[in-house]
């Protein structure tokens, strides 16, 4: 169990990110994160793990006070949260396999990192991960050979090797085409549904969060103006989290008979030029 209490951000530039966020996310929910852009869903999100230092409130995972950790405890409680980026983080120059067992570099000792020898169980972690994630037999390949939504994929399982108690993903569609944010947005519920634990995910697009999410948050100017199920997302809540900013349109591909096949396993993601 994820709680936020109170949680607050101001930057150093007197800019008051967020302004007493108190949520409490579980089980295996998918909760998505809206709001108009400057709204502090990067920084929420940000400061859960504290990439981005909270200047109010506190976090706690699971009983531990993430708030209240030094550095070295921090690294270590770090392993139990799983992220995923917008750009996806990857290291270009490594492989698929490099990559996700990357996510594993926590649990294995420097030496043996430095020497990238990784346990007979991680590999074959890595290897059902990657299936799961549907890049099986893309081991190999070196990651700047892929396309954005496989990139996006091995994040996925790079993240999801940590066996981490809860997945935090930041803008994870934003570089991708609609089909492609569709497949990321499936992935990410089927693992929540799966590995039984609750997937945050920050996102611009309200159709996808509508689609995919059982839970919405909505932030507009760093408060939180609504907490709800997603049918409870009426056209009253999105003008309250969107007031005077205006609500991100849909693409005009999202048809209904796009958005049919929501339940069908992910197919090949669709090549992203970047
Ligand atoms: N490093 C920083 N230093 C100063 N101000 C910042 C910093 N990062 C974010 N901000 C400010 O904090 C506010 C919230 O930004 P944040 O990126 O969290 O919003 P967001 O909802 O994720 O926006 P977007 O959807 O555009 O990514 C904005 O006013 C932004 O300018």
């Amino acid at each position: 169990m994820l709680r936020t209490e109170n949680l607050g951000k101001t930057y150093a530039t007197g800019d008051e990110a967020l302004k007493d966020v108190s949520v409490e996310i579980g089980g295996r929910e998918v909760v998505a994160m809206i709001g108009p852009s400057g709204a502090g869903k990067s920084t929420f999100v940000r400061c859960i793990n504290r990439l981005t230092e909270p200047t109010a409130g506190t976090v706690t995972l699971d009983g531990t006070e993430l708030t209240a950790l030094g550095k070295k405890e921090l690294r270590n409680a770090r392993r139990d949260i799983g992220m995923v980026f917008q750009e996806y983080n990857l290291v270009e120059r490594l492989t698929v396999m490099e990559n996700v067992l990357s996510g594993r570099l926590g649990y294995v000792s420097t030496w043996k990192a430095f020497r990238r020898n990784f346990s007979q169980k991680d590999v074959q972690r890595a290897y059902d991960l990657l299936e799961l994630v549907g890049l099986d037999d893309m081991e190999n390949k070196r990651v700047d050979e892929l396309s954005g939504g496989q990139r996006q994929r091995v994040g996925i399982a790079r993240a999801v090797i940590q066996e981490p108690k809860i997945i935090l993903a930041d803008e994870p569609t934003s570089s991708l085409d609609p089909e492609t944010s569709r497949d990321v947005m499936r992935l990410l519920t089927d693992i929540a549904v799966d590995r039984n634990i609750p997937v945050l995910i920050n996102i611009h697009e309200v159709h996808l969060a509508e689609q995919y999410a059982d839970r919405i948050l909505g932030l507009h100017d760093g408060n939180l103006v609504f907490d709800g199920r997603t049918a409870e997302l009426t056209g009253d809540a999105k003008d309250v989290i969107y007031r005077d900013e205006g609500m991100p349109e849909a693409p005009a591909a999202e048809t209904a008979a796009d958005t049919a096949s929501t339940t069908d396993k992910p197919t090949d993601p669709v090549p992203v030029e970047e």
